[in-house]
């Protein structure tokens, strides 16, 4: 975002610039009023103490005690800004590091982007000026990449890091490094000390802890109101049921109040937002007023943000949510909390290659997660789905990330931080030794390490340049030798992005019918670049057709669009890497041949009886329903996702010949006798 230019609201309550002095002062009032309030107030003093006497502070405070919307401030007026140095604030997701951002330049009375802003991927809204800066926990790992002492920051909040996303766990490991470094006045450079803050409402300080040598804890007592918790009296026997049910309860029994509902999923969501719509339309004109919306990390921001604008009056808003909306972010007017008790988990086996997904139990800290969304701003309640005693029997916490997914993105950053012993780093949680090998020689046969496993040079560093999976990092490396980059580049940003096509239940025959204009019979990838190229055709004509488009083609908007910022992104990264976007125009065998030579590792040869044979790990396999070369099974193939629901399916496939395998990776393939 340019300099200075300021940004829309996300929860439209900051302040019209058109309404009376009176009544913004009257605002003013109140939030310093609520401020003072929170149980976090009373002990600013003896924090920022902590932190003067601490290198490192873990920090535990109930949900809601205002942890993250306070501590920045109280850092900023303790001086910790001054000689214009930062703060970073780091959250495992994009909306809560948004709207934090938001309320915090909200409270401090500034505009967004200059004292106060946030950076994730892209949307930049800072400044020159900016000394409180709000990102994701990947963004400012991309950042140390740049600036490996992390120079112009003097503390970092490492903003609830129970939730142990791969990402929070390499950075909490580099920030102690990074500490070090700038002690030991690193690289020849004068850089002060770097404060380390983590916190939690519910941590296991013990662990980090002891990571961080012994680090200080400190709790943050209190809570500002207070939450009913009620369970059901037995296990339920659909909970998708259940919590329809309890939405409706609790419009019909319940104070005003909007409701927070979590389910696992995208499909999940939209079949309950279905049926809400459908209940409403047989009640009676003054029981309709209930408003349900929608929030999915598939969502564009904008989408996501809607969540936060008041219900109109009389209405109650009920927002069907994944764990997306479980930590950090105040939604004002949350009255009522709806706990599934379920959560999708990803696991990822490294022998196999092959991802699962599955609709698992939440841990007691995600519950708690869920039931602090209310209790903020007035007395709430949250209803579990399940019986007390079935609580008592969850997990503490979720097993961390960096133990249940592929290792291949983190070690080629730490490769290209220059960090060689991955078996010995001293990660907080050791990811299998057997996961780190596998890894590293996924690396190798890409083209991103040596055999000595050092960084190669150009294409290891290129790839660790791109914000992407290294099987497209290498599709796009390999594209601009085969002359096809443009289209790799869509190709990459549309496989990016979750789900581009979606199949409602009921409609499912006439979604795929809508589609088959845009099939490819050489595969996933070349129908994907279909939807793209139809899409660019319709902007260039009228960007406000393009939803009712993506309506009647059963194209997710949201997706395409993710898609289309995905795009931009890349492309960018690529020139500035030197690399020529051209096109391979028709010839679509090169293109072909080039995602060939790019997923060498993930072909699949067709069986005598029609399932397929991984080639790399040996596994049976199937073609994906959903894929448009499930019907023609072509002899062989190469495909984007191994991935196991009820059985194990092969996703985003493409057709070559297998003869190119060993002439465009002969290092791996061989030709038969
Ligand atoms: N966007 C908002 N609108 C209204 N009130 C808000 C908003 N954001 C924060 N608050 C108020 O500030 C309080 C503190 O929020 P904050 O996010 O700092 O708490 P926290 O301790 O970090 O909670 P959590 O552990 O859930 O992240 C909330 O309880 C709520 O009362």
């Amino acid at each position: 975002m340019a300099q200075g230019e300021l940004k829309r609201s996300l929860l439209n309550n900051n302040p019209n610039p058109k309404s009376p002095i009176a009544s913004r002062s009257r605002k003013r009032q109140k939030i310093a009023e609520h401020r003072k309030s929170l149980p976090i107030a009373s002990v600013e003093k003896r924090l920022i103490e902590e932190v003067q006497k601490n290198d490192v502070l873990i920090i535990i405070g109930e949900t809601g005690s205002g942890k993250t919307t306070q501590l920045p401030q109280f850092l900023f007026r303790a001086g910790f800004c001054k000689k214009r140095k930062m703060v970073g604030i780091t959250q495992p997701r994009r909306i809560a590091a948004m709207s934090i951002a938001e309320r915090v330049a909200e409270e401090s009375d500034v505009e967004l982007g200059q004292r106060v802003g946030y950076s994730i991927r892209f949307d930049d809204c800072t400044s020159s000026t900016t000394r409180l800066k709000l990102m994701t926990d990947g963004f400012l790992l991309r950042e140390a990449l740049v600036d490996p002492l992390l120079s112009r920051y003097s503390v970092i909040v490492v903003d609830e890091a129970h939730e142990r996303t791969v990402d929070t766990d390499v950075l909490l490991a580099l920030l102690k490094d990074v500490q070090r470094d700038r002690l030991s006045g690193c690289q020849g450079r004068k850089v002060s000390p770097l404060k380390l803050i983590i916190m939690s409402a519910s941590l296991d300080a013990s662990v980090f802890s002891e990571y961080f040598g012994g680090a200080k804890a400190v709790r943050v007592e209190g809570r500002p109101f207070h939450v009913d918790i009620l369970y059901t009296v037995r296990p339920v026997e659909d909970y998708v049921d259940a919590a329809f049910n309890t939405i409706f309860q609790i419009h019909s029994e319940e104070e005003p109040g909007d409701i927070l509902v979590f389910l696992t999923g995208q499909e999940e969501i939209e079949s309950v937002e279905r049926l809400v719509k459908e209940k409403l339309k047989d009640l009676p004109e003054d029981e309709r007023k209930l408003l349900p919306l929608v929030i999915y990390s598939a969502l564009p921001s904008e989408k996501q943000t809607r969540v936060f604008a008041p219900a109109p009056t009389g209405f109650r808003k009920v927002i069907l949510a994944t764990n997306i909306a479980e930590t950090s972010i105040t939604i004002p007017g949350i009255r009522y909390v709806i706990d599934s008790g379920f959560v999708k988990a990803r696991t990822y086996d490294p022998s196999k290659g092959i991802k699962t997904l599955d609709v698992v139990e939440v841990s007691k800290a995600q519950a708690l997660q869920r039931s602090g969304r209310v209790g903020r701003e007035a007395p709430g309640k949250c209803f579990r789905l399940y019986p007390e005693r079935e609580f008592e029997k969850l997990k503490d916490s979720t097993k961390p990330e960096i133990k249940r997914c592929n290792l291949s993105n983190v070690i080629l950053h730490l490769k290209a931080r220059g960090i060689d012993d991955i078996v010995g780093f001293d990660f907080i949680d050791k990811p299998s030794r057997g996961a780190i090998v596998k890894a590293l020689a996924e690396l190798y046969l890409l083209g991103a390490l040596t055999d000595d496993c050092k960084l190669a040079k150009p294409a290891g560093e290129q790839m660790s340049r791109l914000p992407l999976d290294p099987f497209y990092s290498r599709a796009l490396i390999l594209a601009n030798q085969f002359n096809c980059l443009e289209e790799m580049l869509i190709t990459v940003a549309m496989l990016s992005v979750e789900s581009i096509f979606y199949d409602p239940l009921e409609k499912r025959e006439e979604a795929r019918n809508s589609r088959t204009h845009f099939a490819n019979v050489e595969g996933d990838h070349l129908t994907y670049l279909s939807v793209y190229r139809e899409s660019d055709e319709l902007l260039e004509k009228r960007n406000n057709i393009m939803e009712k488009w993506c309506k009647d083609n059963f194209v997710n908007s949201g997706s395409l669009k993710l898609a289309r910022d995905t795009y931009r992104e890349i492309r960018e990264h690529v020139e500035q890497m030197g690399f020529n976007v051209s096109s391979c125009g028709n010839d679509m065998l090169e293109y072909r041949r080039c995602l060939a030579a790019s997923f060498f590792l993930k072909a699949a040869q067709r069986q005598m009886d029609g399932t397929y044979r991984a080639l790399e790990s040996g596994e049976i396999v199937h073609i994906h329903p959903t894929s448009v070369l499930f019907h023609s099974k072509p002899e062989c193939v190469i495909f984007d996702e191994f991935i196991q629901t009820s059985k194990k399916y092969i996703k985003n496939l493409t057709r070559i010949d297998h003869l190119w395998l060993a002439e465009l990776v002969p290092h791996h393939y061989k030709i038969d006798e």
